[in-house]
């Protein structure tokens, strides 16, 4: 029975792999016609060749991605008709082969359970290997309807368990074939408004969040393809680890960023002592960046000479005041200000001249006169350097660089910070031509300055660039006129071409223009720090200081966001508390909370020791519920000399072709990188993207955020609790990484919070063990 049912289940899928080699084949065939048109003929015909090109490499790189299990289930519905479900849509003259998951049809897949079998009696799960089925499991939701046969081949959560209890690559993978249900419901919801996805650590929050993209853009492309999907992550190092998730959707234009590399231009990257990062992040430096503009507006209480020469003119105090008030009640951002006090200033200095030459004494001055004198004095190097000096352009980069190295400067900007914590900001400049100076700390604040001080003189240009009123309407209804034309004509080529799933007519009609920045979305959304994204997720966001989601939510005007995290595992001072705490602000308290429960990473032998942690942290949360057990009890090893065992230890932990992480506080960072290197020369010490691939790697636990490993071996947790303000959800964070295993090594004494260790005493894997010195005995399980 089963080995029919393989093939049948055989043949249709050899089916569906041969349409998509027809379609591979045919969108070649069109690619390579494309380009034999070569690069003659009219502007209008390159153009409109380029953006065929452009789409038919998308479709291509589409049907490439979508290989590896291109079909996983099948829905047999009550109706008699039968669908088969898989990574994206496949049809012949008409017919429907495949659907894709993200259709509303798909959705019992993902849903249907017995008590609610949603008009399907079986959803049946295919294993594939390559191109060939290995295996069939089924969920028969509606059981009065089945046969002897079908009860026997019951096997409800065999895809799930094989696809969580599989070896880590190093790299996260897509779990379209086992979307749970709790999980379904968050990917498929509304658009609008903000989501918040709390979840204990392994509940599939991030990769949630990265199908909620997926199914986002599928369901409503043509008003996100155009502003683009911002995706936030914590470290460099966790966004390569997701990075191929959402290609392997079909989805590749989705911007990937931390908040360090969030303001366009500025690499975030150099480290720093927490507790600066804690001022840095802190919502009173609002004050201090619009105090610090403030501080390079204060005009001397001295009149300033200008030396001219053959004459020298003075700016009195009265009218440098008079010049900064005018500045101030303009309202404009501090560098569109400028325009208005070296006006006032320059009016002043021309009066002054043109009395000196003996002009307009006891006269009223002759405007036109005046006005070339003006600019006569504005080209002076001397009246520029004064003007400078007095009112200077700023980029947010000057400013901050200055305000760091000053400690008069934070007086004045900061008198409602301690002492204490000005120093903290207190930093030398960067040498010339320093790279890696910028923290991640300074992007948000960066991003705050350039707020406060505007462009520098783009909008006083385009002010200033006159055209009259009619004019600039009728120009603008031509524009519209062309526009609606270009975009019919966009949705109807889509259409016949069976384009219309993978772009919007707006951006084809866009891509037909000569003018068009031939750049992708994602690529012009980084370097513009204006942009405003048509969605943006954020992962782990309860790491996310004050300043930094004000960044963010600048990005997201419209607030269509999700926001994924666990308040639990925050690690910094500046972190949330509470998410009504964080969002209040930007809702108005208007955002919805989901709660994943289910932990599909670690198993519940790790997680009984982890929810002590938890229980230290906020008693009123749950761990989640693991999905399987293991049968190993986590352990922990007292050992005399990091720098002689631990790279023993470390080296007999490995498991052919697995992932180990070596989690360690980060005063000891340098010291355990060496001694594990040393004994397994194919070890990584630091982030990046090493540590994804390398069998063992160690990690500080804020880089090991969001990661996982299938064995982690912590190391010295009295210190990681130590050593930060919020050290017990690091500690709760380092020990809920592993898919499989975990060790804990130390030297001094090991917290009371993980009694219910195992202890190793002469254990084969404690390098000398003699059993001296296990401060624990576990109470264990
Ligand atoms: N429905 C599912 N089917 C298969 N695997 C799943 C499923 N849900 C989650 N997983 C796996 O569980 C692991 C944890 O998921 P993920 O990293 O998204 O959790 P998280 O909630 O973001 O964790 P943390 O907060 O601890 O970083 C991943 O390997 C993910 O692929």
């Amino acid at each position: 029975m089963r080995q029919t049912e393989l093939a049948k289940e055989q043949a249709y899928v050899a089916r569906l792999y041969r349409r998509l080699d027809e379609l591979r084949e045919y969108t070649e065939r069109r690619l390579d016609d494309v380009f034999g048109q070569g690069a003659v003929g009219t502007m209008q015909n390159r153009s409109e060749r380029d953006s065929f090109a452009d789409m038919y490499t998308r479709r291509l790189s589409q049907l490439w991605a979508v290989e590896n299990a291109l079909c996983f289930g099948r829905l047999d519905r009550a109706d008699g008709e039968t669908l088969y479900i898989g990574r994206i849509g496949l049809s012949e003259d008409d017919r429907r082969l495949l659907i894709d998951w993200r259709a509303p049809v798909a959705q019992p897949f993902y849903r249907a359970t017995p008590a609610s079998p949603m008009g399907v009696p079986r959803r049946r799960h295919l294993h594939t290997r390559g191109r060939k089925v290995v295996g069939i499991d089924d969920d028969l939701l509606d059981l009065d309807g089945l046969t002897d046969a079908d009860r026997a081949t019951l096997n409800g959560e065999a895809a799930l368990l094989a696809a969580v209890g599989a070896k880590r690559t190093g790299r996260m993978r897509d779990i379209v074939a086992t979307i749970q249900a709790e999980q379904d419901r968050i990917i498929r919801s509304g658009l609008d408004g903000v989501l918040v996805v709390q979840g204990g650590p392994g509940t599939g929050k991030t990769v949630v969040a990265l199908h909620r993209a997926a199914y986002l853009l599928y369901t409503h492309r043509e008003r996100l393809s155009r502003r683009g999907v911002l995706v936030v992550g914590p470290t460099p190092t966790f966004l390569r680890y997701i990075e191929q998730v959402l290609p392997s959707l079909g989805e590749t234009d989705v911007l990937l960023s931390t908040v360090g590399e969030m303001y366009p231009g500025v690499d975030a990257t150099a480290r720093e002592d927490p507790r600066v990062a804690a001022v840095k992040g802190d919502a009173r430096m609002v004050e201090v960046i619009k105090r610090a503009v403030q501080d390079r507006q204060r005009m001397p209480a001295t009149p300033v000479e200008i030396d001219l020469g053959d004459r020298r003119l003075v700016l009195e105090p009265r009218t440098m005041e008079a010049a900064r008030a005018r500045g101030e009640r303009s309202g404009r951002p501090h560098n569109q200000a400028r325009a208005v006090v070296v006006r006032h200033l320059l009016n002043a200095l021309a009066k002054q001249a043109a009395r000196q030459l003996g002009k307009g004494s006891g006269t009223v001055l002759d405007q036109a006169e005046l006005a070339d004198l003006e600019e006569e004095l504005r080209t002076e190097p001397a009246v520029k350097a004064a003007l400078n000096r007095l009112w200077p352009y700023l980029t947010p980069q000057r400013l901050l660089i200055g305000l760091y190295a000053s400690p008069e400067r934070l007086e004045y900007a900061a008198p409602h910070l301690t002492p204490a914590e000005r120093e903290l900001l207190r930093r030398d400049p960067p040498r010339l031509g320093e790279k890696g100076w910028w923290t991640e700390a300074d992007a948000p604040l960066l991003d705050e300055a350039a707020e406060v001080l505007g462009e520098i003189d783009e909008q006083v240009l385009r002010a200033s660039a006159w055209m009259a009123a009619e004019e600039l309407a009728a120009a603008r209804e031509i524009e519209r006129a062309d526009r609606e034309f270009e975009l019919k004509y966009a949705s109807e080529v889509l259409q016949l071409t069976g384009l219309a799933d993978i772009m919007d007519a707006e951006r084809f009609a866009a891509r037909q223009r000569d003018d068009e920045d031939r750049r992708t979305v994602a690529e012009r959304a980084a370097a513009d720090r204006t942009w405003a994204f048509g969605y943006v997720i954020v992962d782990e966001a309860q790491e996310l200081s004050p300043m930094a989601w004000r960044m963010i939510m600048r990005r997201c005007p419209t607030r269509a966001m999700t926001i994924v995290g666990d308040i639990a595992q925050a690690g910094t001072v500046t972190g949330a508390r509470s998410w009504d705490e964080v969002l209040r602000p930007y809702t108005g308290g208007r955002h919805r909370v989901e709660t994943l429960t289910v932990n599909y990473r670690t198993p519940a032998e790790l997680m009984t020791v982890a929810a002590d942690v938890l229980a230290l942290i906020a008693p009123d949360l749950r761990v989640p519920r693991s999905v399987r057990e293991t049968g190993e009890r986590p352990w922990a090893v007292r050992i005399g000399s990091l720098s002689d065992e631990l790279g023993d230890i470390v080296r007999k932990e490995i498991v052919d072709g697995g992932r180990l992480a070596v989690l360690v506080p980060a005063s000891l960072a340098a010291e355990a990188g060496a001694a594990v290197t040393a004994a397994v020369p194919e070890a990584a010490a630091g982030p990046g993207a090493a540590a994804l691939d390398a069998p063992a790697a160690v990690l500080t636990v804020a880089d090991a955020k969001g990661l996982e490993f299938d064995t982690v071996i912590v190391v010295e947790p009295e210190r990681i609790l130590a050593e930060s303000p919020r050290g017990t959800g690091d500690l709760y964070v380092a020990l809920t990484r592993a898919t499989q295993r975990l060790g804990v090594v130390y030297t001094g004494a090991l917290p009371g919070v993980l009694a219910r260790l195992r202890p190793l005493e002469n254990d084969p894997r404690r390098p000398g063990g003699d059993g001296t010195g296990l401060g624990v005995e576990g109470t264990g399980r």
